[in-house]
């Protein structure tokens, strides 16, 4: 046993420094070399934080010692104490459809108005190309049979409307709009689907750590529905066994507080089985995405 103790100044350290975006990785080493020993190190970090979720009403499950994973990050997180039919994001009041805690998805109704789908459609639709993913082997991106939709990227902040957007989900979730990726917009056709996946980079690929260079893992993700497939299409969480209906101007969120299985977060997009698809995705960092 160690006699290493939590101090209240070290805790509100921990605090300080996830919030700013610190990976937990960078915290755990800065801890290291102020003398800390390892393991009592990863212990306090996961206690501080787990007490720093469970005040926001969100755990993080424990896993078995031999696949101890990353420690847990801070996550993006609604303000839903006192469950709220409504949340009121900034400029629109947002309802709240459902909530599930583990994994975490929170599904909202109206988070967009019909309008602002149709402009967002509107604005992807020239600059559409069959959807590459990044490959975490490489760092690069490629064409990826488990998801043969087609997409593109908005830069942050492009224009008034993603700005408008990227405000709202800021005030939401309560994640700074900095650590936001630029919104992404997926056209899934008849037959079109994406493959059940996790959003977070995969620790154990190779051109990982490169791509957490920008702005550290991936904490949460919104899935905005632009449009309301005439069948099919609904976003599933195998492992809740759960599916999310798409309906336009609906939104999912779920958030995963350290990259592994263990957060259940594995989702996908069913088949479209009639019509066509539209979402835009929303991916958060833990730190600044610059
Ligand atoms: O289309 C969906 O329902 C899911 C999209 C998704 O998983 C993603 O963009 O990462
Ligand atoms: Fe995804």
């Amino acid at each position: 046993m160690s006699t290493q103790q939590i101090t209240p100044e070290l805790r509100q350290w921990i605090i300080e420094q996830a919030t700013a975006g610190h990976s937990a990785h960078a915290l755990l080493k800065a801890m290291v070399e102020r003398g800390w020993d390892e393991d009592v190190a990863t212990d306090a970090m996961e206690e501080v934080l787990q007490a720093y979720l469970r005040e926001r009403g969100l755990t993080v499950p424990a896993v078995p010692a031999a696949t101890q994973p990353p420690p847990a990050s801070l996550v993006p997180e609604p303000d839903l104490a006192g469950s709220p039919s409504t949340v009121w994001a900034g400029d629109r009041e947002v309802q709240v459809v459902m909530s599930m805690h583990d994994p975490r998805v929170v599904v909202f109704g109206g988070f967009l108005s019909d309008e602002e789908c149709d402009e967002l459609m509107a604005l992807a639709a020239p600059r559409l190309v069959r959807s590459e993913t990044v490959k975490t082997d490489t760092g690069t991106s490629e064409v990826n049979e488990a998801r043969t939709s087609d997409g593109m990227f908005f830069r942050r902040g492009e224009n008034a409307l993603c700005e408008r957007i990227e405000q709202r989900i800021a005030t939401l979730l309560r994640w700074p709009v900095e650590n936001g990726e630029g919104l992404q917009v997926l056209r899934y056709r008849p037959g079109a689907e994406y493959k059940p996946h996790y959003d977070y980079f995969d620790p154990a690929q190779p051109g990982t750590p490169t791509i957490l260079r920008r702005g550290g893992q991936r904490v949460g993700t919104l899935v905005m529905y632009l449009n309301t497939p005439a069948r099919g299409g609904g976003t599933t969480f195998p492992d809740a066994r759960l599916e999310v209906a798409p309906v336009k101007g609906h939104a999912v969120f779920f958030s995963y507080a350290r990259p592994h299985p263990s957060t259940r977060t594995l989702h996908g997009g069913a088949p479209v089985l009639e019509g066509e698809k539209w979402v835009a995705t929303k991916w958060l960092r833990a730190g600044r995405f610059e």
